[in-house]
């Protein structure tokens, strides 16, 4: 199971995350209680081994001018939520980047299709919310079958592997459920989380 750990904000963060086995990290640099700077960004990605994706989150920003804050941060994946078009993967594989692509779990069926992103995400209403929703909705959307995707909105180590279970996800992203408050993460949660997805 392919498990992202979003809205990091210190070095410790990023280092549970990694060190629990996360796949990918996301840094928020839009209006959220998780934003970062793309300096900040660019300093906690020196805590992001090979392998691990880093991700820049926007929501509703221009493509372009996505892939540019993502590029100043040293960042080669952006995560894109909003409304969204082809040309905005096109957007950003001409920078040279990759995509995951957020859609919410009531898009319409289009919105599921594939695109040519490297992986869709299908989140809650508001993302970043914490906000549970019926996850196994989406278990019969033939669109997904066979396809690397993300499930989100309301996950938590306690509830991770029946949501993704009941989803039949390809991999799982999480923030709120990993803080101790809005925007502050919870070391031991991370790693809780981690390992409840990974088994
Ligand atoms: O985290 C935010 O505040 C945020 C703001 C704007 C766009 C995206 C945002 N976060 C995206 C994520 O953290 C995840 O992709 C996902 O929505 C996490 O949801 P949850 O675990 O329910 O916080």
């Amino acid at each position: 199971m392919f498990v992202k750990v979003c809205g990091l904000s210190t070095p410790e963060a990023v280092h549970e995350a990694v060190n629990a086995g996360a796949d990918a990290v996301g840094f928020v640099l839009t209006a959220s209680p998780r934003v970062v700077s793309p300096p900040q960004a660019a300093a906690l990605l020196g805590g992001v081994p090979e392998g691990v994706a880093a991700v820049g989150v926007f929501r509703d920003e221009p493509a372009a001018d996505a892939v540019a804050i993502a590029r100043a941060a040293g960042l080669e994946w952006v995560q894109l939520h909003g409304e969204r078009t082809a040309e905005d993967v096109k957007t950003v594989h001409d920078a040279g980047m990759k995509l995951i692509r957020a859609v919410t779990m009531s898009a319409a069926p289009e919105a599921f299709g594939n695109w040519g992103e490297e992986l869709l995400l299908i989140d809650a209403a508001v993302p970043g919310s914490g906000e549970a929703w019926d996850y196994g909705s989406v278990a019969a959307i033939p669109a997904l079958t066979g396809r690397r995707w993300l499930l989100a909105g309301g996950l938590d180590p306690e509830n991770v592997s029946q949501a993704a279970t009941a989803a039949v996800a390809w991999g799982v992203d999480v923030s709120s459920g990993v803080e101790l408050s809005r925007g502050v993460k919870d070391l031991d949660k991370i790693r809780a989380f981690v390992k409840a997805a990974k088994a």
